[in-house]
């Protein structure tokens, strides 16, 4: 049932006029390290196509994230190029992912990113304590994640802002309901890095996490850097060049993304 639907999908995007915008998998460029890093930052700045890129294999442990950010006043502005390179790519590295979210917001549907990340705990008790601990960082940090436990202790870690805001676009105008648009912001990297000490904690020192941690595998790690150069580029909001025509095929692809997003695969 799902293939069919993920086939009908693909079809109507190819015959789209965005089919270019989003080359199939087998059209990827690899590259790695800083000289990747570089040149997602160069082609972004001069407005060419964004290359998929991978990240540099120096980052393995927590100690090796970069340092807590400021937090932003809400509403923040979406994540820019060079914080994707910055902050995104050493969470990769440690198994954070970028997926998308369905929801309604004041009567339209949204597809936010959200930056996650799975955890696997010894037991449900002891993901439940995870959650307990993280709450307190919560508090303090006055940013909400969505959690979700499964019976075997794999926790699902999900953070965006709602109040986020898209830069260079927003805010045209304060009545345009675009205004707003969930994303992934610095506060939610800063609770990302928060997290992930204290689940380096839980894996390490008390021993109470999985020592095989869930691994994204390395295609869906990489539509999920792609999935953000796409959404950048484009934008999961409508451009204000964009015709119907166009905005629709974007969302179709945005929908293919959902349909293929390999989920609860334990
Ligand atoms: C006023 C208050 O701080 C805001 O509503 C905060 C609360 N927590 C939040 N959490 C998340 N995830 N996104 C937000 O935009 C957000 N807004």
């Amino acid at each position: 049932m799902q293939g069919i639907g993920l086939r009908t999908l693909q079809r109507g995007v190819a015959s789209g006029r965005t089919a270019s915008m989003f080359p199939r998998r087998n059209g990827f460029k690899f590259a790695r390290g800083p000289a990747a890093a570089a040149a997602v930052l160069s082609r972004s700045k001069s407005g060419g196509v964004l290359d998929v890129y991978a990240s540099g294999d120096s980052i393995k442990t927590v100690r090796d994230l970069p340092p807590l950010p400021k937090a932003p006043k809400y509403p923040c502005p979406h994540l820019t190029d060079e914080e994707v390179v910055q902050y995104l790519e050493p969470l990769y590295n440690l198994s954070w992912y970028l997926g998308v979210r369905a929801m309604k917001w004041n009567g339209q549907i949204r597809i936010p990113l959200v930056l996650a990340k799975k955890m696997d705990f010894l037991t449900f008790d002891d993901a439940l304590k995870f959650t307990n601990e993280l709450s307190e960082i919560v508090k303090t940090e006055k940013h909400h994640p969505q959690i979700n436990i499964a019976p075997s202790g794999r926790l699902s870690l999900e953070l965006d802002t709602h109040t986020a805001t898209i830069p260079g676009v927003c805010p045209p105008n304060k009545d345009d309901p675009l205004h707003i648009y969930p994303g992934v912001t610095l506060r939610d990297v800063r609770l990302a890095i928060l997290a992930e000490q204290l689940w380096d904690k839980y894996r390490n020192e008390l021993k109470l996490a999985k020592d095989v941690q869930f691994e994204p595998n390395p295609t869906r790690k990489l539509q999920s850097v792609r999935k953000n150069a796409d959404y950048r580029k484009l934008g999961f909001f409508r451009p204000p060049s964009f015709g119907d025509d166009m905005w629709r095929n974007v969302k179709f692809e945005i929908l293919a993304y959902m349909l293929s997003e390999e989920i609860n695969t334990r």
